[in-house]
């Protein structure tokens, strides 16, 4: 395993009361890579994605993001640190405009750290605008122009995925972690979803680290992935070598006889 990655993740451990949830986890995640984490359910990958994001404090272990140790720091710092995450359920806010979602996104994530406390008006006021221009960039760029003040709870299920993943652009992460993107979606959307992906990893220069249940879309879209199993990483490499190798495909098939 390379010591240089965007995200280097180092003997990772998580427990809840008495569950091992994570339990020696490693990965490494390469600048620019679409990188997956996949395993049997209760594997672990949903504690390890909000460990690294800040939403768990590890009971033991480190995560470097860009050479900077950033383990058990809080949400805001690891966004300002160039970090987000998407939710497996989605957190628009049904009632607000497409548009006003995104201006969420901003100020939920970072926007009150963005400017020192002595900051006046007119610097809010400058933030403000440069937040609505961004915001209708990102519109432009993800092809919801059209929604922009139309309510969240008005869009098809995978507009909804295209404004997840635009609120999570909103602010200008290096790396975005992905949390099932594609459940829910029937394949063609699906496809459709996969595209922006790879679009956004091509011209913006954008890192994603993707936890999936669709094995053909994480086998067809990923550059490599890790498997992790009872909290610990069972395989990690290309698709086409996770895909043959012994304990990812045992540790599959014991799921299904579960
Ligand atoms: N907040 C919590 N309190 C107690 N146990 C938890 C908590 N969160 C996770 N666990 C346990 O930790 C283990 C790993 O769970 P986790 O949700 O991370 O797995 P997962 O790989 O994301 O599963 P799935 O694919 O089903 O979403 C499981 O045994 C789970 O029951």
């Amino acid at each position: 395993m390379s010591d240089d990655g965007l995200l280097e993740v180092r003997d990772l451990n998580k427990y809840f009361g008495g569950v091992t949830a994570v339990d020696g986890f490693d990965m490494t995640v390469e600048r620019n890579s679409i990188t997956g984490l996949i395993g049997p359910n209760g594997a672990g990958k949903t504690t390890v994605f909000r460990t690294i994001s800040g939403f768990h404090d590890p009971d033991g272990g480190k995560v470097v993001f860009d050479g900077e140790e950033i383990t058990g720091k809080p949400v805001y710092e690891i966004v300002e640190a160039g970090i987000t995450r998407t939710f497996q359920e989605a957190r628009t806010f049904p009632e607000m405009t497409v548009f006003e979602n995104l201006l969420v996104g901003k100020t939920g994530h970072r926007g009150e750290k963005l400017l020192p406390t002595t900051a006046g008006p007119k610097a809010y006021a400058e933030d403000e605008r440069a937040a609505v221009e961004h915001a209708d960039q990102l519109l432009g760029y993800m092809e919801l122009a059209e929604k922009r003040d139309q309510r969240a709870d008005r869009l098809a299920v995978g507009e909804r995925k295209l404004l997840e993943i635009a609120r999570a652009l909103m602010t200008n992460p290096d790396l975005i972690l992905l949390d099932e993107p594609m459940a829910g979606l029937p394949s063609d959307l699906t496809t459709d979803i996969v595209d922006y992906i790879e679009r956004i990893r091509e011209e913006r220069d954008q890192t994603f680290l993707i936890v999936e249940h669709d094995m053909d879309t994480i086998m067809n879209i990923c550059d490599s992935i890790t498997v992790m199993e009872a909290g610990q990483t069972i395989a990690s490499g290309t698709p086409e070598e996770v895909r043959n190798d012994e304990r990812v495909v045992e540790a599959y098939l014991g799921e299904e006889s579960a």
